[in-house]
């Protein structure tokens, strides 16, 4: 069965815990090359090309396709020093003054500008959770990826951080394509055009979102939906 990601929307995939929603969405960047003994069979493609032939450059591809973590995962700098970090070992500003109009316009698509441009030299790990995940995701959008991978985004934060993580989602997605694992149904409908319904590390069903809600076509999807099984 194939996948297709459709650009500038929002794909949620769910699923029962452990049917490898997180192993999918890490094979979209090659992060599972890491782990020994991981193989991959079938085909990736990225706007028509396989991410796993053997001329693709890995580090190319995850500035191509950024990634966005359950735990937000600041790295020890400041607040600009971790978004300022991709595009400068990228080479994407030729000045300072480049750098910190990049580091600005990530903040502020990650609606985090205006909390912390006061507090630019502050340690990223000084900031509330939810800010800290605002700031991963802004560290993620700095090298303009064109698809963002978030792996439950939301699960450790309280509702409200949660809320405007979500409010978030529904802005990006006008710039990148965006893949979203989520264990709340309520918040794939919430926040996805699109649906995966994964089992046993098998692609049962994709459709639109309200679709897969309403009129799931496979038992399987509809048993998940309505809470007989995961
Ligand atoms: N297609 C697959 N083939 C073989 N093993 C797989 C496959 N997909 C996932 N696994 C294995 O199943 C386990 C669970 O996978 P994964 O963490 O991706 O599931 P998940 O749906 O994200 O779980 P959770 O919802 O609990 O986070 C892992 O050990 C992973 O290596």
């Amino acid at each position: 069965m194939c996948l297709e990601i459709p650009s500038n929307r929002v794909t949620a995939l769910i699923g029962p815990s452990g049917c490898g929603k997180t192993t999918f969405l890490r094979c979209l960047n090659r992060l599972n090359d890491t782990i020994p003994g991981a193989r991959v069979t079938g085909t990736i493609r990225l706007d028509g090309v396989d991410i796993m032939g053997q001329y693709i450059d890995v580090a190319e591809l995850r500035t191509r396709v950024g990634m966005v973590f359950q735990k937000p995962n600041p790295f020890p700098k400041s607040v600009f020093e971790n978004v300022a970090y991709g595009p400068r070992i990228h080479g994407l500003a030729h000045s300072r003054a480049e750098l910190s109009v990049i580091v600005e316009s990530a903040l502020r698509h990650a609606g985090l500008w205006d909390e912390v441009k006061d507090r630019l030299a502050s340690p990223g790990t000084a900031l509330s959770g939810g800010q800290q995940q605002r700031l991963c995701i802004a560290r993620a959008i700095a090298t303009q990826p064109e698809v963002l991978l978030m792996d439950e985004p939301a699960a450790a934060l309280d509702p409200i951080a949660t809320s405007l993580i979500e409010a978030l989602i529904d802005d990006l997605r006008e710039s990148y394509t965006i893949v979203v694992v989520t264990h709340s149904m309520q918040q794939a409908a919430r926040i996805s055009q699109h649906t995966a319904f994964l089992d046993h590390g098998r692609l049962v069903e994709v459709g639109e979102t309200t679709e897969i809600f309403s009129t799931p076509r496979e038992k399987q999807t509809e048993d998940y939906i309505t809470g007989k099984i995961g």
